[in-house]
């Protein structure tokens, strides 16, 4: 790969330690279930008994979709640049759920289809003004590829070099259910049938459609097995972003939050790049978009939460990090049987 990163799987030399940490907590062993594993993933990954979150921080990247032309959502193009707005002046449900719970939100203009005027919260990395409709030229060129995860990989440097060591990633883009169904399938191998979903909202026949498109998409570019040309031909600039950015969190031992079907669709792509970084990453949620569970189970995933949601915008991950928290705070102040002088498991028998 043209860009180089550094990703090792998270060192294990503290994994007996931390369970061991784990299990003299105050209560039967094992007893707090998926917390425990998430636990022992935040010590690993951070290579620490003692983990912390500090400035936990969600990035939603946005960017436009020329196939949108070609009928593929329920809603116009111009919903992803509005929806930017909404973001940054408080009203999303991000919005709103990230404030809920202390989290510092960022927007990043990757490549949306308008001039977005600068703010505080905005972090413009503007590729272009949407990709290509990728039905028959691909998506994006290779040199904007590889300069889309660059971005995405300086916007994560810039956050741990300010005290973030936990990060979560959202998208905004009308039509990148498209781009994310045609990647799954190009890396997976699983049937596109199987990968194509409503969206943001498509009924039967629009569906159907958007299936059609699919497959003519496909039939001019072939079925691309190499991650960087499949990204290139038919991703999106905020996908993009979001494959370096899941690669530079990884290096820098960050934990990575991943929200729903588009989300995990760009770590997919990192993943065939460099497997390890899906060691860094928690799965928040199962997305109600056909395609999300399979594509958890390929990449072994198992997610937090199961609420049917399917919005996007690293609402899953805001969401879930309650639990993150909890599994922090269990570690680092739990009491032990001997702390709080509790008779632990019989051995004698
Ligand atoms: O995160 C998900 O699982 C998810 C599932 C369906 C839709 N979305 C959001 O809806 C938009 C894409 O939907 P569509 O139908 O325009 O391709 C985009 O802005 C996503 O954030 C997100
Ligand atoms: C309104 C709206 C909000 C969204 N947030 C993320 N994707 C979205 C798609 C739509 C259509």
């Amino acid at each position: 790969m043209p860009i180089t990163f550094h990703i090792l799987p998270p060192c294990t030399e503290l994994a007996e330690a931390l369970q061991s940490k784990i299990d003299h907590k105050t209560k039967p062993l094992g007893a707090l279930g998926q917390l425990e594993a998430l636990a022992l993933q935040i010590g690993l990954c951070q290579n620490t008994l003692s983990p912390q979150l500090s400035q936990p921080s969600i990035i939603i990247f946005a960017g436009d979709h020329g196939i949108v032309e070609s009928g593929v959502s329920a809603y116009p193009q111009v919903v992803t640049a509005q929806m930017i707005g909404n973001f940054l002046a408080g009203g999303a449900a991000i919005s709103v759920f990230a404030k809920q719970h202390g989290l510092n939100l960022w927007i990043v203009d990757a490549g949306v289809n308008a001039d977005i005027n600068p703010h505080e919260q905005l972090i413009a990395a503007k590729i272009a003004k949407g990709t290509q409709n990728f039905l028959s030229q691909p998506a994006m060129t290779m040199a904007q590829c590889l300069t889309a995860i660059q971005a995405g990989a300086d916007i994560v440097l810039q956050r741990y070099n300010a005290g973030c060591h936990c990060i979560g990633f959202g998208e905004m883009g009308i039509g990148n259910t498209s781009s994310a169904a045609l990647l799954m399938h190009c890396l997976t191998g699983i049937d596109l049938s199987q990968c194509v979903g409503r969206g943001a909202g498509l009924d039967d026949a629009q569906l159907q459609h958007k299936l059609t498109v699919l497959k003519h998409a496909l039939a001019h570019h072939g079925t691309l097995t190499d991650p960087l040309t499949a990204l290139s031909s038919f991703g999106g600039f905020e996908i993009a972003m979001l494959v370096g950015a899941y690669l530079k969190a990884a290096e820098l031992n960050m934990l990575c939050l991943v929200d729903g079907f588009i989300s995990t669709a760009a770590l997919l792509v990192a993943s065939k790049l460099y497997a390890s970084v899906v060691d860094y990453c928690v799965f928040s949620h199962v997305s109600n978009e056909q395609g999300h569970q399979a594509l958890l189970a390929y990449l072994n995933g198992k997610a937090l939460l199961t609420l049917d949601l399917r919005l996007g915008e690293g609402s899953g991950i805001a969401l879930a990090y309650p639990l993150v928290q909890s599994a922090v705070l269990f570690l680092n102040n739990m009491a032990t049987f001997d702390e709080a002088q509790v008779a632990n498991k019989n051995t004698d028998h």
